[in-house]
């Protein structure tokens, strides 16, 4: 099948340019080379693309002999390499632990006054107004019960039970991710803009190109300018293919064009970059359910994932961005973003308590290597590491 065939299967609209960035091997001694493919379709109609076999083959080959260069396997290892959680949350845990600790400084006894300022301490470090006041309920009864009255006992009484509560919750909720069994896997990712979706397209795309995985990216943020070319480069960083769509074209054509690229190519893993911001929410919600129906009618039971990014330096807003998104699609997890850059770590509780969205995915920092899967435990252990070691 020629570059320039045409699929006259579904009738647009409007233009549909593509480019196509594939990597090629290169000498040990080269910079890794980028070919790019620009084809401009008649008017009106879609069109198929046709990557070089080299281009699809790319991360298999790796794995089965490497063909990138020595700064691409460096690159891979970076991919590989977990970051670490508890610096990522250094700054919501100083922040927690001095406001407890100041908190926990007017201590005088357990009773009324005690229980408001604790509601107040809680909900200002971001559990959620429900999840303060739940809590504060529970911790009541739990003091009397046990009939704590001092300082050290009664910080320790809270600690446990709110170190049990971030455990606890979601522990009934789907965090992992879900592959198709046969055929490519579709993950969208959506959210308003600037929260990190493109970011987390190339950290997750590289993690699972390093497992040797096929990947490709469809850059459906149209609407944006630049927001191609950051995937674009992402793209070229990890060397993975980007399909990409004119200026203000219809994104529906570009995830069309993805997902018929991902089936004929024998993708694995296509990951669809969505504007973050249209006219209003109303034509964003109906940009992503069109989305969603243009790659189920090609790929049914797709997509696997709708994940739907945070930046958690937001606080309570990302909380409503949550609400929004999870009444009008099905959000299948969580992607909380910038928790480094953050005091606002806490955001996760309300988001598991209170909307019943499983957090999936963490981002620590802007390298390919700051993501990794959410792990209450470690989660914990970073928020209140310096209280609980304290005790
Ligand atoms: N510190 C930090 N910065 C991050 C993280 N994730 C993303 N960023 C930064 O946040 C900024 C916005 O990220 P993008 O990936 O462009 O966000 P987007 O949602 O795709 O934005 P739009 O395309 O406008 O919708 C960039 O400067 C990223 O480097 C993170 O986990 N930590």
């Amino acid at each position: 099948m020629g570059l320039f065939d045409i699929f006259k299967r579904k009738p647009t609209t409007q233009p549909v340019e593509v480019v196509t960035l594939y990597p090629q091997p290169v000498a040990a001694s080269q910079e890794p080379r980028i070919q790019v493919e620009t084809l401009q379709p008649h008017p009106g109609q879609a069109i198929k693309i046709d990557l070089p076999a080299l281009a699809v083959e790319t991360s298999k080959q790796e794995v089965a002999q490497p063909l990138v260069d020595e700064k691409s396997q460096l690159d891979t290892k970076e991919t590989l390499a977990e970051p670490d959680l508890a610096s990522g949350l250094t700054k919501t845990r100083h922040t927690w632990t001095e406001r407890w600790n100041r908190f926990m400084a007017n201590f005088r006894q357990v009773d009324e006054d005690f229980f408001d300022d604790l509601e107040e301490t809680l909900i200002s470090a971001d559990v959620g107004a429900q999840t303060a006041v739940q809590l504060t309920d529970e911790l009541r009864d739990e003091v009397k019960l046990k009939n704590a009255k001092g300082q050290a006992e009664v910080s320790q009484i809270i600690m446990d039970k709110l170190i049990a509560l971030y455990q606890a919750q979601g522990v009934t909720e789907d965090t992992d991710m879900h592959f198709a069994k046969q055929g490519p896997t579709v993950i969208l990712l959506v959210g308003v803009n600037g929260v990190g979706k493109t970011t987390t397209i190339g950290k997750l795309s590289a993690r699972y190109r390093a497992e040797g995985k096929k990947v490709l990216l469809a850059a459906a943020d149209t609407f944006r300018a630049g927001a191609t070319e950051q995937l674009v480069a992402w793209g070229e960083r990890n060397q993975i293919p980007v399909v990409t769509g004119k200026a203000k074209s219809d994104p529906a054509s570009v995830v069309y064009d993805g997902v018929e690229t991902a089936i004929d190519q024998g993708v694995d893993v296509l990951f669809v970059d969505t504007a973050g911001r249209l006219q209003n929410n109303v034509n964003l919600m109906q940009e992503l359910a069109k989305m969603k129906r243009i790659i189920s009618r090609s790929l049914p039971g797709q997509p696997s994932e709708v994940l739907l990014v945070l930046d958690a330096t937001t606080g309570q807003n990302a909380l409503q961005q949550a609400r929004l998104f999870k009444d009008s699609t099905d959000v299948t997890g969580i992607v909380l973003t910038k928790l480094d850059g953050t005091a606002k770590g806490g955001i996760i509780l309300p988001i598991r308590n209170e909307l019943h969205l499983p957090v999936k995915w963490v981002g620590v920092g802007e390298q390919v290597s700051d993501l990794q899967p959410f792990d209450a435990d470690a989660f914990v252990k970073g928020l209140f590491g310096d209280l609980v070691e304290g005790h």
